[in-house]
């Protein structure tokens, strides 16, 4: 894609010469970060459009069907769906457009098949999980209890209080007077990582390990990198509100947010590429789509990585120095390589739980090819699949560099032969899946970039080494009057409901920004 060049418009102009409206807030993209931005501003009066490259919403959170399976793109195991406290912003920005979902509560986040024969539940009561870890590290009973006991205090101060744009000074001090002590135990949490304060109260390394890879599976770090703010959520939201599937597949998130948009009286276009952000004076004015419309408006949102929004919409050679710097501070994520499975009922043994990690050296866990995710949401919504099969979507870490200067045939057989090993290594857990496979397909890095539009197909931003918590994250305001960032690109990173806050706050900055 060549690089975008700033450009000066007359106002109310399209490429193709017709007269456009000016919109107050146009946002690129309509992943969960995209889509909660956009609703909670046209809920607030704003006049909002969301362009979307792809045929349908959700991004990340989409889905796809073949033979009648319904697949989710990536996103399956959600938190932010609860019915209480703050943080179930999943729901509460389904609620602030009018619009609810029926979701399945999942009674165990995880089932770990680890090295060592390390095999653990994570229920959603809380103690059961305790108990179970505890089963296996009888001599680390009190660590384990104070480790976690210590996350929950993160979430406690966190679900206290209204979540809204830590940007917005009017917003810190009213929240500070409501809540003087949970602010002050959230700036404590803000610098540290969870890897640190799992040292404090453990010693045996091999729950170390744990911890690391209780981490690694939802923040692709161990837990030295991983800010405690986030394990802090992770760790209790999944015990109290807990992790809930939408009923009709993760797409369905999306597809009722455009539909609470709609009602708002906001608008989305679909196959609407944005190539180029404009700029007049250094302020962004309008986005130019790939046929050459440009649409204006008052405020930009990005819902794109930062590296597409800063390498691609604009022009590199003109990169603000703070994008610079957080360079050097983060770095894109692997890829996934995802399997994407029909089988028959019978491969999976009675009482399977839907989420499996299975990893069998711990040298490997970052490793490519590592650790391997499993998810199979028929068990939760049987009508995903047809009759007597199940899904299974497995996935694993990937890096673009690997899937690069193929032809299509050696890619092709390549993926297969990938396929291949991550189905022998799965048939220890699901004895008999080669033999009662229906379908599959399988994605790679550059399957992630070519639907997702996302650089590398990266699954969002890492620590390059160890920083302070989240401190170093972005906010939604960049270096570019008018021009705001949405998504895992900014604080708090990636997750549905992390990205859910991001929108929220984006919203409101520019809801303050525009005086509505
Ligand atoms: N819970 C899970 O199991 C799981 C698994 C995978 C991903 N996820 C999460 O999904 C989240 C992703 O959410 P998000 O909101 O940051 O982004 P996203 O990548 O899901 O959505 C971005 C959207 O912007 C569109 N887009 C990109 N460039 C564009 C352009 N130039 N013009 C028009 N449209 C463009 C894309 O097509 C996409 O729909 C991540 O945080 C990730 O953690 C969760
Ligand atoms: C005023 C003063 C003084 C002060 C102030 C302070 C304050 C107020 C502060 C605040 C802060 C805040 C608000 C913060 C927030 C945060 C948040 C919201 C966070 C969130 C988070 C979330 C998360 C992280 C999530 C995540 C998730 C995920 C990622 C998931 C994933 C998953 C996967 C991938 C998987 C899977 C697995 C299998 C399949 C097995």
């Amino acid at each position: 894609m060549p690089a975008a060049s700033p450009t000066s418009l007359p106002h109310n102009q399209s490429a193709s010469g017709s007269e456009t409206s000016v919109f107050d807030v146009i946002v690129i993209g309509s992943g969960i970060g995209g889509l909660v931005t956009a609703t909670q501003l046209a809920a607030k009066g704003a006049k909002v459009l969301v362009l979307e490259r792809y045929i349908i919403p959700g991004g990340s959170s989409g889905y796809f069907e073949r033979e009648g399976y319904r697949f989710d793109v990536g996103a399956s195991m959600i938190f932010g769906f609860g019915t209480k406290g703050t943080t179930n912003l999943l729901t509460r920005a389904l609620d602030a457009v009018k619009v609810s979902l029926d979701t399945i509560p999942d009674p165990v986040q995880i089932h770990y098949h680890l090295p060592g024969g390390l095999d653990v539940k994570v229920h959603q009561d809380y103690e059961k999980f305790l108990q179970e870890l505890i089963a296996f590290f009888p001599h680390e009973r009190e660590g384990i209890r104070k480790f976690y006991d210590e996350c929950w205090k993160v979430f406690n101060c966190l679900n206290a209080m209204e979540l809204l744009s830590l940007e917005e000074p009017g917003y810190l001090t009213r929240v500070f007077f409501q809540h003087p002590l949970a602010c002050l135990g959230l700036v404590k949490y803000l610098p540290q990582n969870a890897g640190d304060i799992a040292r404090r109260y453990i010693k045996d390394p091999q729950l170390l390990q744990f911890i690391d890879m209780e981490c690694y599976c939802w923040s692709v770090v161990p837990a030295d990198k991983t800010p405690m703010i986030n394990a802090g959520m992770v760790f209790s939201d999944r015990h109290y509100g807990g992790i809930n599937y939408p009923k009709g597949g993760v797409g369905q998130i999306a597809i009722k947010l455009v539909e609470g948009l709609e009602q708002a009286g906001g608008q989305i276009q679909y196959k609407a590429r944005v190539t180029k952000i404009v700029t007049e004076k250094g302020k962004a004015s309008a986005v130019q789509l790939a046929d050459g419309t440009i649409y204006q408006a008052k405020r930009i949102v990005s819902n794109a990585t930062r590296w597409d929004t800063f390498e691609t919409l604009l022009p590199p050679e003109e990169m603000p120095v703070a994008e610079k710097k957080w360079r050097q501070r983060y770095q894109k994520s692997p890829s996934f390589l995802s399997l994407h499975l029909g089988v028959e009922a019978n491969v999976l043994p009675p009482g399977t739980e839907c989420h499996h990690i299975v990893l069998e050296d711990w040298q490997k866990m970052e490793e490519a090819e590592g650790t391997i995710f499993v998810s199979i949401p028929t068990l939760l919504d049987p009508n995903l699949a047809p009759t007597g099969y199940h899904i299974i979507h497995t996935f694993t870490p990937s890096w673009m560099d690997d899937w690069q200067g193929l032809s299509a045939q050696e890619y092709e057989q390549k993926k297969e032969e990938a396929a291949g090993r991550m189905i022998d290594r799965l048939e220890k857990i699901f004895p008999g899946l080669d033999a009662g496979l229906d379908y599959m397909e399988v994605g790679t890095a550059r399957s992630h970039r070519r639907f997702l539009g996302r650089e590398d197909g990266t699954y969002g931003p890492i620590p390059k080494q160890k920083l302070m918590g989240l401190l170093g994250m972005p906010f939604n305001r960049t270096s570019i009057p008018g021009l705001y960032c949405v998504g895992d690109s900014t604080f708090p990173g990636q997750g549905l409901n992390a990205v859910a806050f991001s929108g929220f706050a984006c919203a409101h900055r520019i809801a303050v920004d525009l005086g509505l």
